[in-house]
């Protein structure tokens, strides 16, 4: 690892405090430096920087957007972007594609997936990267990509920006090294990462191979969404989110760019690290954040509340209460309703769900074959609810407090119809019984027995 280690010279506002080479707070405006007397005090611009550093404002938001969704970050770096931003050539979007992307009819059904195994092939996280299905206009900043990662080796003096949209990271399997501009992010199974659109990065795979789903949000920043009656705690509370403090890379060897733009990804050679902040401050940055820390809230007497109750993470659109992506989780709970079937219910959604599983079982679907690493889409309208297996034990089950435990599922949930690509439709991995699971459910009709 060439990474320079946090210094304990790395300052944080009035209102934050670091853990382990974090800052916890979300949207919060952070400062950190990785040299003392890195960051301009005062001011953002002076004329010439400490240790000879170049000034480069991240905007993350247009500059005039409301207080309350602005977001842009001040850089002190060794080298400013553009002197990176050399040379592109078109690359190998490889299977990762973008939205508008229709190639096949999408099918009017249910549809599952086995877990993407793991190649012999050598794969980067870019190069592992198999888009399931997307939805909206990158171009419109709207909509977003599904898409499952298998990686069989780290990025090595190699770099991924994403201008196309903030990428949130889920893994399945084994942990992610995550190396950033703004400093370095540790996760595991169980946690994700958000990387805002453009931040440059390396993964690298402690453990040699990892898999997992990542969201691309072609959209609006992803936020903690509105807690309305349930007041100011639970669900996820932003002390649980974690930026890296400052750390750079003062490294001259040859190095490659990769930067996703406009749907392609373009590359570059050029001979040094792109990690070369030195400090930053500002509240566009990339963050982590462990679901096990997610505070569920749901009904404590009876029925099944809708899943919005579970959202990790919302990215809204223009029209309120009408997401552009919500990300939703179904992790450890007690169930408590009286005289309820728990499981979810049979219904038909306006707004479309791609689901995956870290680990567990998921309480829809106990019948089986939604495993960890697999996914599920349940488009635009299409009907779907519990499979017979789940059916028969929430409506047979004993009505006293039940833990659902060791699961994690989750949601991915947008307003637009998804586009499966060519690639998850081909790939041989569909469990074609799956569009058949509703004729397994029997009647049990009888007009005697009220
Ligand atoms: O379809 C699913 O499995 C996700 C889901 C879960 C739930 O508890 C209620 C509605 C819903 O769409
Ligand atoms: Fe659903």
């Amino acid at each position: 690892m060439n990474v320079q280690k946090p210094s304990g010279s790395s300052r944080t506002s009035a209102n934050t405090y670091a853990v382990d080479g974090y800052m916890s707070g979300f949207g919060n405006g952070f400062e950190t430096e990785a040299l003392p007397g890195a960051l301009p005090i005062g001011r953002n611009s002076p004329q010439k920087c400490a240790y000879g550093l170049y000034a480069e404002q991240m905007s993350g938001s247009p500059f005039t957007a409301p207080r309350v969704t602005n977001e842009r970050s001040w850089l002190y770096r060794i080298r400013p972007t553009i002197a990176h931003w050399q040379h592109f050539k078109k690359a190998d979007n490889g299977l990762w594609r973008t939205a508008p992307c229709k190639e096949v009819d999408v099918p009017i059904g249910p549809l599952r997936w086995d877990p993407t195994p793991v190649p012999d092939k050598k794969l980067n996280f870019v190069e592992g990267i198999h888009t399931m299905a997307t939805s909206g206009d990158a171009a419109a900043q709207t909509g977003m990509g599904t898409h499952i990662y298998v990686a069989t080796r780290s990025m090595q003096d190699e770099y991924l920006a994403n201008c196309d949209g903030e990428m949130l990271i889920v893994p399945e399997m084994n942990c992610l090294r995550i190396a950033t501009e703004y400093g370095v992010i540790d996760i595991e199974p169980g946690e994700i990462a958000v990387i805002p659109r453009g931040i440059k990065m390396r993964v690298e795979l402690p453990e040699g191979v990892a898999r997992g789903y990542i969201c691309e949000n072609y959209g609006g920043a992803l936020t903690i969404p509105e807690r309305g009656p349930i007041g100011a705690n639970c669900m996820s509370n932003p002390r649980d989110f974690l930026t890296p403090v400052a750390a750079y890379e003062d490294v001259d060897t040859p190095s490659r760019m990769t930067v996703k733009w406009g749907g392609q990804l373009w590359s570059a050679e050029f001979k040094h690290s792109p990690l070369d902040v030195v400090a930053w401050h500002g509240n566009y940055y990339p963050y982590k954040y462990d679901l096990r820390r997610y505070s569920p809230v749901g009904p404590v007497l009876f029925d099944h509340a809708d899943p919005s109750i579970f959202t990790v993470l919302t990215s809204p659109s223009e029209t309120p209460g009408t997401a552009n992506i919500d990300f939703v989780i179904f992790s450890d709970r007690w169930l408590v309703g009286e005289d309820t079937f728990r499981p979810p219910w049979y219904h038909l959604n306006v707004m479309s769900e791609f689901m995956g599983l870290v680990y567990g079982v998921y309480d829809a679907k106990t019948g089986g074959g939604f495993q960890p690493g697999g996914a599920s889409l349940h488009n635009t309208m299409l009907p779907h609810g519990p499979d017979k297996d789940a059916f028969l034990r929430g409506s047979n089950e004993e009505m006293k407090p039940h833990k659902i435990e060791g699961t994690m599922a989750f949601l991915f949930e947008t307003r637009f119809m998804q586009n499966v690509t060519k690639y998850a439709l081909e790939v041989g991995l569909i469990q074609d019984d799956y569009k058949r699971y509703g004729k397994d459910l029997p009647k049990f009709f009888d007009p005697s027995k009220p």
